[in-house]
């Protein structure tokens, strides 16, 4: 028996990953720029035995069916290709999401995933191999590998697209992320299917790919000078850019929500009374509200005349994926 255990954390992008270069590798059009939090993490362990007869994946508890175990017996087809080392395993996450399901990043999973096949088959990947490696079980995931501020190089091959994390000086400890969770039934299209067809047919799209790189570089400037302001303008402006490719898909889709545009027009409202909290959202209705963390409570409260309690999660910055024992 070989076992393995890793914990990692959920990345929100500041600058979005939003299309794939190649679909099988998993390399993106552009690059993309996330904060690890605290909030939301997964720990998964991974035990590899030659008495098992094919991969099984629990999620929560739960023995997960063939579609849901897709993911992880491709990235389990990856590692045991690697390392040459062809036994099936058992894979068991458990998910600590405050509150609302839906929550939880493949993410933090794949990178949780990364560290314990690392951890069971005696790799001793670094972390820039471990990002690689978790890139391709979920693109997003190659973030988590660290903490704070990460970014994720594109590169144009297996071997140079991997994030790397991005001087802050510890800036990141003086930021939050207030998620308001949007619990209206929004269409579920996920993240990989909304990029392809968005890279597929939208219009919008060159513009997308033309564009990113500046805002990458004033997200990188923002965090060399810890410029709030800059950062937070950067991050709102990105996810509208993101989200106004969809419009122009074929056929065209949003993940906005009626309670989605309410939460957003609330940020701005604030903003307008000089409170400093911008919003970015990805593929799905939640939107996430970037402050200060010394003005994360205020925020917070004034965000509850809007939303009960339980659709807000406070996150601040989180640390990498960390190896744990079995
Ligand atoms: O996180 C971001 O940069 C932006 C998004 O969240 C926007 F929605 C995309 C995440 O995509 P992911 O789930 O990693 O896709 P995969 O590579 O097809 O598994």
């Amino acid at each position: 028996m070989h076992n393995g255990k890793a914990r990692a954390f959920t990345n929100i992008a500041l600058i979005k990953y939003w299309g794939k270069k190649d679909q099988q590798l998993i390399l993106p059009m552009n690059n993309s720029l996330s904060l690890t939090l605290d909030a939301f993490y997964t720990e998964t362990s991974v035990s590899f035995s030659k008495k098992y007869t094919a991969d099984s994946f629990y999620l929560d508890g739960q023995l997960q069916d063939e579609k849901s175990t897709e993911k992880v017996r491709r990235f389990l087809d990856l590692v045991r290709e690697q390392s040459q080392f062809f036994e099936y395993a058992i894979v068991q996450s458990q998910n600590f999401v405050p509150t609302a399901a839906g929550l939880a990043s493949s993410a933090s999973g794949l990178a949780a995933l990364a560290g314990a096949c690392n951890d069971a088959l005696g790799l001793n990947l670094s972390d820039k191999e471990l990002s690689r490696l978790a890139r391709k079980g979920s693109g997003s995931a190659c973030r988590s590998i660290y903490g704070g501020f990460v970014e994720w190089e594109k590169g144009d091959s297996d071997q140079n697209s991997y994030a790397l994390p991005v001087p802050s000086n510890h800036w990141e400890d003086e930021l939050a992320m207030i998620f308001i969770l949007i619990n209206d039934k929004a269409k579920d299209i996920s993240s990989r299917n909304g990029m392809q067809r968005t890279v597929a047919t939208s219009t919008y799209y060159t513009d997308w790919v033309k564009n990113v790189d500046i805002d990458i570089k004033k997200a990188r400037e923002a965090i060399t000078t810890h410029d709030f302001q800059a950062l937070g303008e950067v991050t709102e402006s990105n996810c509208l850019k993101m989200h106004a490719t969809t419009l122009a898909a074929s056929p065209p889709f949003t993940y906005w929500t009626p309670n989605s545009l309410k939460a957003m027009n609330k940020v701005h409202t604030m903003r307008q009374a000089g409170q400093d909290c911008y919003f970015t959202m990805d593929a799905g209705p939640n939107v996430k509200v970037l402050c200060q963390k010394k003005d994360s409570q205020k925020i917070y409260h004034e965000l509850q005349k809007e939303f009960p309690a339980e659709q807000l999660v406070m996150a601040y910055a989180g640390k990498g994926m960390e190896t744990l024992e079995t």
